[in-house]
């Protein structure tokens, strides 16, 4: 009977997790939430008889942890990276002609993508499994925020294939919920979040993971900071981290060169209003791996990538309610 019992636990571990993939990944459920809260009571009332059979990778285990005192400290194993940034077309051109000089070839290409107004963080998982990840900190030690990182539903917590991977994404608040939190705040007298990002960081560090449950975090994963996989460029490690069950922004282009770069920058600019979550600029990054290796960084920037930042978004002026008597 219990084998029986097990078999049907991890059943209900898969069909449920890839519900939340199909509803939070990919934003195109197949099941009604009935359905969904039926098969996850199931699995919960299960679990209640049979805590011996709690497998890891259990959706009930993403809001698990018990509330911390601090946050241990995490050194990451590659270090995180930040971005310099360029401000104008003219800056973009310098950054592409210092490259083709320092590479001494033209023979390369560009990934255009979205630069997330968010904070960074890396996950790690151990085959397949998620089991660490913490937030940037000052690019070599950050703080494990594990516990919170499982709250969110487009964090996988088995991947599709059972391999090592340190990943790196970006946790935001969309525009939305920070406009609810922002006004659940103002009614309950509480300070409010200056914007998304720092929304989305005072979540992330909450020592009680059920106060980030509540909060809606989502996440954007763009780079592969290790793994055992031979990978060539970073269209293909996009490709890669979407077929592992990762969420990765659809919208990044590949660009033959800076011209086309620039003007996916602009495309980008164009439709920033319109993106459900807030970005500040774009990011330009060399597509070939081995000649990310023979470009390097500096202490703090690679040499292949810049932002090219936007002007601060206008904040629509709070409509003020005019009493008309
Ligand atoms: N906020 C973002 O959306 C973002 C941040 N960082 C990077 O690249 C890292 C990895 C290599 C250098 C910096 N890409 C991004 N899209």
């Amino acid at each position: 009977m219990s084998e029986f019992i097990k078999k049907r636990i991890r059943e209900l571990v898969d069909l449920i997790n890839y519900h939340d993939y199909k509803y939070y990944v990919e934003d195109n459920p197949e099941i009604s939430d009935y359905e969904y809260d039926m098969l996850y009571r199931e699995l919960v009332e299960l679990e209640k008889q049979y805590p011996e059979y709690i497998f890891p990778d259990s959706p009930t285990q993403r809001v698990g942890g018990k509330v911390k005192e601090g946050f241990k400290e995490v050194v990451h194993r590659v270090p995180l990276l930040s971005l310099s940034n360029v401000f104008s077309e003219g800056e973009l051109y310098d950054f592409d002609r210092r490259l083709r000089e320092l590479l001494g070839t033209d023979d390369f290409n560009y990934v255009v993508e979205y630069k997330i107004d968010g904070l960074s963080v890396a996950l790690e998982y151990e085959n397949g499994l998620f089991v660490r990840g913490a937030t940037r900190g000052d690019g070599n030690v950050g703080e494990d925020v594990t516990e919170n990182l499982k709250t969110i539903r487009s964090i996988p917590l088995k991947l599709k294939d059972d391999i090592n991977i340190v990943v790196r994404g970006e946790v935001f608040m969309p525009k939305d919920e920070f406009i609810k939190l922002n006004q659940e705040r103002e009614e309950n007298e509480e300070p409010l979040f200056a914007n998304p990002r720092n929304a989305a960081a005072g979540s992330l560090r909450q020592l009680d993971p059920r106060i980030t449950a509540q909060r809606k975090l989502d996440i954007f994963v763009f780079n592969v900071q290790w793994c055992e996989k031979e990978l060539k460029t970073h269209d293909e490690a996009l490709r890669y981290l979407k077929y592992l069950g990762f969420k990765v922004s659809p919208d990044y282009v590949v660009c033959s060169n800076i011209k086309e770069a620039y003007e996916a920058i602009k495309k980008v600019e164009e439709k920033r209003g319109l993106l459900p979550f807030e970005i500040d600029g774009a990011v330009v990054k060399l597509n070939q791996l081995a000649l990310r290796d023979v470009a390097g960084s500096t202490a703090k920037s690679p040499r292949w990538a810049v932002a090219y930042k936007f002007p601060p978004e206008k904040k629509e002026t709070k409509l003020i309610d005019i009493e008309v008597n």
